[in-house]
Order: structure tokens, then C-alpha cells, then sequence
């Protein structure tokens, strides 16, 4: 049986940890017990967790819409008006079980409902597993603009059950995969190696990875929980990412652009940058565009589209007076904050990924 401490709660993984939560519902007593899901988990992941949780309580149900375009602040106006409707009080309980939008949203709406109240996070999808169910950020996009509101605020604990990927899309295994690539590309070169020749991988050690990477994480948001330094790191990839995946979102008519894919496309652009202005050797950024170039499909990003996404990194929450502060690579495992990047580089850096494939 496996559990990660982190500094204020614990992650606990596979079928076993099921008994946590019902021992967590047993001493904590919580008034109603909420689940939050989307359409797919309620289908696909609720009964298996309906048929571990043991309790006389109440349980509820409250869905929302999957997918990124929901994850807003008036989907959480619908979740609270629920919880209200329904009696929830300041001993209610929330568990989300879902993806990153789950995650995220729930964990919001719980750390701001009545001021806050208790919440579990169930992630179900790979991303939401290594990365977003963890660390305690939580909040929604304005508009379509990423993660603009939110808070910082830990849940209950954390449940990892592999199970739930069993009914994953191919794509959304994928988009996981990429933050699992930046845990190795910023913290731990041998992590990144067992990326290196997909070939190579063993799936059956899936479990083994997901741990991996989250003590990757969770090594890091213990230091600097806050984001004052060390954790900015993990946003390798993502000032561009997110201007990418934010443009796209607002451009439904262009191809579906799933989180990991648009921090794949960051990863690459960041690591060319990292050549001319951190250090990182030719072989390295080669290295890392190869190994990104063989998972995922080629994004045509247009020269016309170029300037409309670099308008969109002045939302970057890493931002400071005025400055867009990228995080780069000094080396696969190394990395240096806050490096401010000219817009020409940065349109060298997207013709380097157009011209990559
Ligand atoms: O946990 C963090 O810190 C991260 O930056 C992890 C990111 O991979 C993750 O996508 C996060 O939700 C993005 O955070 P944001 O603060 O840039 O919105």
C-alpha cells in the first residue's frame, strides 16, 4: 500500500485507499457527502467509486459539463446554487471526482463556498492524477483565458486509482503524459530517460510512474508552495502552452487542443528558447523535440496566428511588472526562472516547431 506525505495531506494510491476516505467520513463526521462529476465520470467512474465508499450518510450527486470551455466561474455558480439548494453547510464534504476541470473547479468551489469546506480530490484522468489534483491549486479560466481565478488551498487527500485511466481516450493519456515529461525535464533526467524510447516503456509499470511523478510534484510544492520560486518551474512549457491552448479555445473552429498537447507545443518552443538564452545544449533540445515530435500530432500554427498569441502571454500568472517571465532549461533536469524572452525570439522559437516535423 503506497501514500505520498505531503507537508499538509497525504495521497494515497490504488484500490487499498479506499479505506482512508471511509475512515476520513467516519471520524470527521461530514453532514452530506456532494460528488462532483461530468457526464463521463458519472458514467464511467462513479459506480466503481460508489461500490468502495461505505457510509449510512447522504450522498449527492452534482454533474457539470466536461470539458475546458466549462471550466468557469458561472458553471461554479451553478455548482454553489446546488450545494445551497441542497443544505450543504460548513461539514459538507465535496468530492471530486473527475479530470483537471473537476478538479480544479471543485476544488474552488469548495475552498470559497461558506468560506470553505472540506474536499477530496478522485483524479480520474492522467493529467489530473500527476498534476492537477495535486498541489492545491484550484480556480476556472475567465473566458478563455487559463486558471485566471482561483486559490490555493489543499484538499482532504488525494486518491490514485489507476483504474479509472482504463476507460481513458488515447488522447487524453497523452495530454497527461506531457506533464509527466516535465517533471523529468525540470527536476529528474533519469525520469525523463524512461521517456526517451517510447518502445521501451513499460505500461504495466504505469502505476510506478504516476508515483514518480508525483514525488516529483510534491517535492516541489512542498519547498515553495506559494509559487514564489522554485514552484514556477512547474509551468515549464506552459507560458506559451497556455496562450496556445487559450487561443485555440477561442478559436473552436481550429483543431481541439487538449491541455498536455498545448504544453507539448510549449515544451518544444521553451526548450529552443532555453538554447539561446540558458544554455541548454543543441543535443538536449534536439533530444527533447524528438522524443515530443514522436508522441504527439503535428498543430499547424499559423504565421498569421503568431502575434495574437503572444498578445495572450501578458495574462501569464507568473507575469511581474510589466516583464513575462519564462522558465527555461540549463540542462534536462535544471532549470532558471524568470527570463524574460523579445517577442522575436519567441516567433523564432514557433517557426523552429513549425519547421520541426
Ligand atoms: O502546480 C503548478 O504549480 C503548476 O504550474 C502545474 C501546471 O502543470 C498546471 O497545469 C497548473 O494547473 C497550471 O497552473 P497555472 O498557475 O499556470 O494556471
Amino acid at each position: 500500500m503506497k501514500t505520498i506525505d505531503t507537508k499538509t495531506y497525504k495521497i494515497h494510491f490504488n484500490l487499498s485507499a479506499y479505506k482512508h476516505i471511509n475512515n476520513y467520513i467516519e471520524d470527521s463526521n461530514p453532514s452530506t457527502i456532494f460528488i462532483l462529476v461530468d457526464q463521463n465520470t458519472h458514467e464511467l467512474c462513479l459506480p466503481h467509486l460508489l461500490a468502495e465508499i461505505s457510509t449510512t450518510k447522504t450522498i449527492e450527486i452534482i454533474e457539470i459539463e466536461a470539458g475546458e470551455i466549462n471550466k468557469t466561474i458561472e458553471t461554479c455558480v451553478g455548482v454553489w446554487n446546488v450545494l445551497s439548494e441542497l443544505g450543504a453547510d460548513r461539514k459538507s464534504l465535496v468530492i471530486n471526482l473527475g479530470g483537471g476541470v473537476i478538479t480544479d473547479l471543485g476544488g474552488f468551489v469548495a475552498s470559497t463556498f461558506k468560506r470553505g469546506i472540506a474536499f477530496i480530490n478522485i483524479p480520474t484522468t492522467l493529467l489530473s492524477m500527476v498534476d492537477a489534483s495535486v498541489g492545491g491549486k484550484t480556480g476556472v479560466d475567465l473566458g478563455t483565458l487559463k486558471n485566471q481565478i482561483g486559490v490555493i488551498n489543499t484538499p482532504e487527500m488525494v486518491i490514485i486509482d489507476s483504474t479509472y485511466l482504463k476507460t481513458l481516450a488515447q488522447s487524453e493519456m497523452r495530454s497527461g503524459l506531457a506533464e509527466m515529461l516535465k517533471h523529468g525535464l525540470i527536476q529528474d533526467k533519469l525520469y525523463w530517460d524512461k521517456f526517451k524510447d517510447l518502445s521501451l516503456l513499460d505500461m504495466d509499470n504505469l502505476d510506478e510512474l504516476i508515483y514518480e511523478s508525483i514525488q516529483i510534484k510534491k517535492h516541489v510544492v512542498d519547498i515553495d508552495p506559494r509559487e514564489n520560486g522554485l514552484r514556477k518551474t512547474l509551468n515549464y512549457g506552459h507560458t506559451i502552452g497556455h496562450a496556445i491552448e487559450s487561443y485555440y479555445l477561442s478559436h473552436p473552429h481550429k483543431k481541439d487542443l487538449l491541455h498536455g498537447e498545448a504544453v507539448a507545443i510549449g515544451m518544444i518552443l521553451a526548450s529552443y528558447i532555453s538554447t539561446k538564452l540558458s544554455g541548454l545544449s543543441e543535443a538536449e533540445n534536439t533530444e527533447i523535440k524528438d522524443v515530443i515530435n514522436s508522441i504527439y500530432d503535428y498543430v499547424e500554427i499559423n504565421e498569421s496566428d503568431y502575434e495574437k498569441i503572444i498578445e495572450l502571454l501578458k495574462y501569464d500568472k507568473k507575469n511581474s511588472h510589466g516583464n513575462i517571465n519564462f522558465v527555461l532549461l540549463t540542462a534536462i533536469g535544471d532549470t532558471k526562472i524568470d527570463c524574460l524572452v523579445s517577442n522575436e525570439l519567441i516567433i523564432e522559437a514557433l517557426n523552429y516547431y513549425n519547421s520541426s516535423y
